[in-house]
C-alpha cells in the first residue's frame, strides 16, 4: 500500500457483535469530505475484540452514543463496564455536530502553517493563565523531550482575580485564550469555540452519565462543578511531526496520566500513535476511528469515585516508518480537551456514597500492575485551582517566571532543574515522578 497523504480517507465499519473494525482507505478526497463509499482504494481489517469481562483488557471497547436513546440500560451497562476495567473508551456517533468536526479538522494544518512569528506572537509566555502557542520540542516527559507543538486554547472565560483584591491567586489560572489574527485564518476562532461548546455540553451530559452508571443521581457529581461562567475548560491542538531518522526518540508524548476529570480526544488525522496501558501494564493500541471522541478518566476523578473510575496511563508515539504499514508523510494532528472541575473545590470535601453492589465490581478486574503512579494526598488539602496552579508553575518554569514570581521562586529556589520542564496538564504529577517534591506555599 502506498504512503498516507493529506488527501486519504479512513473509513472504519464496526461489526457487532464481535466489535470488529474493518478500515476502508480511501484517497484523493479530503479526510473529512464526502466520498463515494463503494470506491476504497484498500481495506484492512483489525483484531479488536469485545470488551473482555475478565481482569485485563486487550482492546478499547466502542459505546455507540446513539444506544441512547434506543437502549438507555444497554449504553450505561457498556459504560460501567468500560470505566471500571478499561478507564479508555471510544464513543461514536458523539452529539457534536460532524460539519463542526470535519472543518475544525481542516483548518489545523493551516493552523500549524502560519507564520512562525504570529504563532510565537501567542506564546503561552504572554499568558497569565498559561493559554497560548508552545514550540515543538519546549516539552520533557520523565525527562525526555516530547516531538509536539500546541496551542492551548480554552472555553471563554473573564478572570475573576483582580491584582490587590483579596481573592485566591489560583483564579487568576483561568481567563481568556490568546487567538491567532483573524484575518490570516477567517473562521478558526468561531469553528473552534462552537466546538468547544458543544464538548463541553457533551462532557456534563457524559458525568452525569457516569454517575447513574455507578448507581448515583445523575446530578451527583454537579458539586464538584461551579455555576458555568466560573467554569473554563481546556483544550490543546496538538501537531506530532513525523520522525523520519531512525536513531531518532518516537515520544510523542511520554506515558502520563490526565489530572482532572474527564477528556475527550479527536484524533484529527489517520495515524496510529495513541497507546493506553492494561492492568498488567501491556500497551494497547488506541487507532483512530472516524466519527468518535476517545474518551478517558483522570485522575481527579479516579479519586472522587474511590477508584471505580481507572485514570489509565497512556501515551503517543510519533509517526514513523513501520515495516509492513503506509509510510507517514503526514504530521498526527489531535484536539484533547479536558473537562475542568470547580477551582474552590476540595475533593476529599464531598464522599460519594456508591452502592456496595458496585464498589465490589472493583474486585472484579483483578489487581492493577504497580505503575510509577503518584500521591494525590494534596487533593485532600487544598482546592483544586492550587494543585492545578503549581502544576503549572512546574510545567511552565517561564510562564511562572514572568507572571507568578512568588511560586516561581518557591519552586525553582535555584533555578530550573531540567526534568520541571514538562508542560502539560499532568505536569504536576510528572515532576514529582521525576523526583521533584510538591511543596505548598
Ligand atoms: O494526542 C493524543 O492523542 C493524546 C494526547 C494526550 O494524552 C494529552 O495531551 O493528554
Ligand atoms: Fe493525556
Amino acid at each position: 500500500m502506498r504512503a498516507w497523504a493529506p488527501a486519504d480517507l479512513l473509513i472504519a465499519s464496526i461489526t457487532r457483535p464481535s466489535n470488529r473494525v474493518i478500515w476502508h482507505h480511501y484517497s484523493r478526497i479530503s479526510w473529512t469530505g464526502r466520498l463515494d463509499r463503494s470506491q476504497p482504494e484498500s481495506t484492512m481489517t483489525a483484531t479488536v475484540e469485545p470488551p473482555s469481562s475478565g481482569a485485563n483488557f486487550s482492546s478499547v471497547p466502542i459505546l455507540d452514543y446513539s444506544l441512547l436513546s434506543s437502549s438507555k440500560p444497554e449504553f450505561i451497562a457498556q459504560l460501567r463496564h468500560a470505566l471500571i476495567h478499561v478507564g479508555f473508551l471510544y464513543l461514536s456517533n458523539p452529539p457534536v455536530d460532524p460539519k463542526l468536526i470535519a472543518d475544525l479538522i481542516d483548518y489545523i494544518p493551516k493552523l500549524f502553517a502560519l507564520p512562525q512569528e504570529e504563532k510565537d506572537r501567542i506564546r503561552m509566555v504572554h499568558s497569565p493563565h498559561f493559554l497560548g502557542y508552545s514550540r515543538l520540542g519546549a516539552e520533557l516527559t520523565k525527562g525526555r523531550v516530547d516531538h509536539r507543538e500546541q496551542f492551548d486554547i480554552a472555553t471563554p472565560h473573564e478572570t475573576r482575580w483582580r491584582e490587590g483584591e483579596d481573592v485566591p491567586e489560583y483564579w487568576r489560572l483561568w481567563g481568556p485564550s490568546q487567538w491567532p489574527e483573524e484575518s490570516l485564518i477567517p473562521g478558526f476562532r468561531a469553528t473552534h469555540e462552537r466546538y468547544l461548546e458543544q464538548v463541553q455540553a457533551l462532557s456534563y451530559t457524559f458525568i452525569s452519565l457516569l454517575a447513574e452508571a455507578f448507581g448515583l443521581a445523575p446530578d451527583a457529581l454537579d458539586y464538584f462543578y461551579d455555576t458555568d461562567e466560573k467554569m473554563q475548560h481546556r483544550s490543546k491542538i496538538v501537531q506530532y511531526p513525523v520522525v523520519t531518522d531512525a536513531d531518532a526518540d518516537d515520544q510523542g508524548v511520554g506515558p502520563h496520566y490526565d489530572a482532572g476529570f474527564l477528556t475527550f480526544l479527536l484524533q484529527a488525522s489517520p495515524h496510529k500513535g495513541l497507546q493506553v496501558q492494561n492492568l498488567s501494564g501491556q500497551w494497547i493500541d488506541v487507532p483512530p476511528i472516524p466519527n468518535t471522541f476517545v474518551v478517558n478518566i483522570g485522575k481527579a476523578l479516579e479519586f472522587v469515585t474511590q477508584g471505580l473510575a481507572r485514570a489509565t496511563s497512556h501515551r503517543v508515539l510519533s509517526p514513523r516508518a513501520t515495516p509492513g504499514e503506509p509510510e507517514p508523510t503526514t504530521p498526527r494532528y489531535s484536539v484533547p480537551f479536558f473537562q475542568n472541575i470547580s477551582l474552590d473545590v476540595r475533593l476529599a470535601e464531598r464522599k460519594l456514597e456508591f452502592p456496595p453492589a458496585i464498589l465490589q465490581l472493583k474486585e472484579g478486574r483483578g489487581e492493577v500492575a504497580p505503575t510509577d503512579s503518584v500521591n494525590f494526598a494534596e487533593f485532600d488539602q487544598v482546592p483544586s485551582g492550587q494543585v492545578n496552579l503549581i502544576g503549572r508553575v512546574k510545567s511552565h518554569p517561564d510562564v511562572a517566571e514572568r507572571h507568578y514570581p512568588r511560586l516561581f521562586k518557591a519552586y525553582f529556589p535555584e533555578g530550573l532543574p531540567r526534568a520541571a520542564m514538562v508542560e502539560s496538564p499532568w505536569a504536576g504529577f510528572q515532576a514529582r515522578r521525576s523526583g521533584l517534591r510538591s511543596r505548598l506555599p
